[in-house]
């Protein structure tokens, strides 16, 4: 029976059954200061050891201050938290790449810049943008802290299998139209429930045309649209990627790799439970409006007005984002002043994230009014940012440039908003109150931002010169 590739990726990792439920192998299993401790108190109540350290990597990103290295510097409860991940991992030989190391960031952008993962893995971490890892043709979602535990304890993850859903991307994309932009539009189309309880598979030209960071970036916001994962089949740009990277494959066993890889892909007659086409050319630099990432527009759209939308549900949700974003119906967000613009988060802080908004700031400054922080999204990140003189050409702007984490993305550090403050922010979510009490978030690609910015409020940036 032809079979699709999620369905390969799953039936590759079948352990077993347990009680309706099935038992799946995981290849690779990511950790971090915020979902684990509860996980190894439950190992160590239970006196059972980690399975696989060898299969577990750690990384410092949610709590970490982008100011400085020390773990003390965003307050009692996040030292703790950031001390307790390091004995966990001292204790059971697991690696951790501490705040400073050079192999350090946000989980979703050290692991494949690593080559840690590899296509066909099933990878799992207490992060639900682990869908991010589904760019490499790897299956990859994640999970809850007693899971972590369980994965921790077994290396294994009881599961129930998922729908398959592809969302084919064909046409050409228009100037200044990104992959942050594609993702937001599928979302706005699909909803913020539209892939419950599927895994997407991306396809057609547009994604296929894509770098892998640009494919991350798709991958990433699957969660956004309620999939379990998000993934895209390897080709040649996942393998070029790979290849010399300190955890990938290395001769002969790189090129056996190379052989099983190439055969991860959907059959052809492979049959999908549901199908969703998008057309690239009806794509505009995108903008959120709302509190949940499908309340968006292109930049030169006007909002919706609540009556507009046949669901009373969806009618309910616009009015309140309106009021909370204070908006009005059927505005128009170019020229709406903004207060602070964020580059960064594990969906936009990857290198080409950091080239996009550089290109589009150099030699111009960030507006009287406006603070600009730009976070790369791991140690390795900054460096290449710092090679190609990146940073020269933010802070020149009147930008700040950071050290490595997720920052603003959530807040958890101290990089958060006040009441009122309006950001465009390249990040994930814009929930309320996600980066700060009261903040007004406005989810936008790097190059956005970087308009925004500049001119100190939204700008159409396909009708600049
Ligand atoms: C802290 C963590 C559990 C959380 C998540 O799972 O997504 C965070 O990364 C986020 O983006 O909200
Ligand atoms: S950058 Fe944001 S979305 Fe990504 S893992 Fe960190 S907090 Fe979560």
């Amino acid at each position: 029976m032809s079979k699709t590739l999620y369905d390969k990726l799953w039936q590759r990792h079948l352990v077993g059954d347990v009680d309706g439920d099935q038992l799946l192998y995981i290849d690779r299993h990511l950790i971090h200061e915020v979902t684990s401790p509860q996980a190894f108190d439950g190992l160590k109540e239970k006196g059972r050891k980690v399975r696989r350290p060898d299969k577990t990597i750690a990384t410092m990103d949610h709590s970490i201050s982008t100011r400085s290295l020390s773990l003390d510097a965003c307050g009692e409860t996040n030292a703790l938290q950031l001390r307790t991940l390091v004995k966990n991992c001292v204790d059971n030989d697991i690696v951790l790449y501490p705040v400073g190391d050079e192999r350090q960031g946000i989980v979703h952008v050290m692991g494949p810049e690593q080559g840690m993962i590899w296509p066909g893995m099933t990878v799992v971490c207490g992060d639900s943008h682990t869908a991010t890892h589904g760019a490499m043709g790897t299956l990859a979602f994640g999970i809850g802290t007693s899971e972590v535990e369980h994965v921790l304890a077994t290396q294994t993850l009881r599961q129930s299998k998922a729908k398959n859903m592809r969302i084919t991307v064909s046409g050409t994309r228009r100037p200044h139209v990104t992959a942050k932009d594609i993702i937001l539009y599928i979302i706005g189309q699909i909803g913020h429930a539209g892939a419950t309880g599927h895994v997407i598979e991306y396809a057609g030209d547009v994604i296929r045309d894509m770098s892998m960071e640009e494919r991350m970036t798709v991958c990433n916001m699957s969660i956004e649209a309620g999939a379990k994962a998000g993934l895209i089949a390897p080709d040649e740009t996942t393998f070029a990627y790979l290849e010399g990277k300190p955890f990938a494959p290395k001769g002969k066993s790189w090129v056996s790799a190379m052989q099983d890889w190439q055969t991860l892909k959907s059959d052809a007659d492979a049959l999908f439970d549901r199908e969703v086409r998008i057309d690239a050319d009806a794509i505009s630099p995108q903008v959120t409006w709302g509190t949940n990432p499908a309340q968006v527009v292109g930049i030169a759209d006007k909002l919706p007005s609540p009556a507009s939308f046949t669901d009373i549900t969806m009618q309910t949700s616009a009015q309140a984002a309106f009021d909370y974003m204070q908006l009005e119906p059927e505005q128009r967000l170019v020229n709406l002043p903004v207060s602070h613009v964020f580059i960064g988060s594990c969906t936009n802080s990857r290198i080409n994230d950091l080239q996009d908004a550089a290109n589009f700031i150099k030699g111009k400054s960030v507006a009287e009014h406006v603070t600009a922080i730009v976070v790369p999204g791991s140690s390795q990140v900054k460096k290449q940012a710092e090679s190609l003189g990146l940073d020269k050409v933010f802070t020149a702007a009147g930008f700040e440039w950071r050290l490595p984490g997720c920052s603003m993305c959530l807040g958890m550090n101290d990089d958060t908003l006040s009441e009122g403050d309006r950001c465009a922010s390249t990040s994930n979510r814009n929930f309320i109150g996600r980066q700060g009490r009261g903040a007004l978030t406005h989810l936008v690609s790097p190059k956005m931002a970087a308009a925004a910015a500049i001119h100190g409020h939204f700008v159409d940036i396909s009708a600049l010169e």
